[in-house]
């Protein structure tokens, strides 16, 4: 029998998308998830009308970082503007050697920028291990960044896989390793937040 599990369609049209700017805060961990979860995202937050240089993509230590990241990019604090995110979709990683917290995606531009933000995803991919450390940090996580979204008013979209197996995370992020490459959760969210801000604006 066919799963009933899913979402619904996303809306197709965005009206007004032009004008948003979206922020991505990504985990630095399971990158081989993470590089495809955030190329899915940006997919889609383009297809909707988003353009480009409205995109902001900064990147945390780990999915515990997650929910302070986001807040700190919403509030404003030292953002930078990621101008060439096509660049981005063509990445087989988006993180140099020396990638710090908070750096831009490679080859963004060094320009700050303090325009508002309309939504931002938290990008994280959490596998569970032999030990409770993954029930924590996922429970914190998802949690905190609710709390986020709630006391800011800036929709927080949910980006966070909670896999019990590296291959559901590989799955979950499209890149699956046997021939069910699985479907890529970060075309959902890219359209979560473009529809969060303007069903907000009315
Ligand atoms: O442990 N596993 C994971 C993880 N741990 C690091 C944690 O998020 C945090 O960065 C450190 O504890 C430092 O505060 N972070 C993830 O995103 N995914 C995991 O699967």
């Amino acid at each position: 029998m066919a799963s009933i599990k899913g979402p619904a369609p996303a809306p197709t049209s965005f009206p007004g998308a032009d004008k948003l700017r979206i922020g991505i805060v990504h985990a630095r961990w399971n990158e081989e998830c993470i590089t495809p979860l955030v190329q899915g995202c940006v997919e889609t937050i383009t297809k909707a009308g988003v353009k480009p240089e409205n995109i902001v993509i900064e990147s945390v230590p780990g999915s515990w970082e997650l929910p302070h990241g986001v807040s700190r990019l919403i509030s404003g604090s030292q953002v930078q503007a990621s101008s060439n995110v096509s660049d981005l979709m063509g990445a087989t990683s988006l993180l140099d050697d020396n990638s710090k917290p908070s750096t831009p995606v490679a080859g963004s531009s060094s320009k700050p920028s303090k325009a508002a933000l309309d939504a931002v995803i938290g990008i994280g991919v959490l596998i569970k291990g032999s030990t409770m450390h993954f029930e924590y940090i996922s429970e914190s996580c998802c949690s905190g960044l609710m709390r986020v979204g709630l006391d800011t008013g800036v929709p927080v979209i949910l980006g966070v896989l909670t896999a019990l197996t590296e291959d559901q995370a590989l799955e979950r992020s499209g890149v699956g390793r046997g021939a069910n490459k699985g479907h890529n959760h970060g075309l959902d969210w890219g359209s979560a937040a473009v529809e969060m801000r303007l069903v907000a604006a009315g």
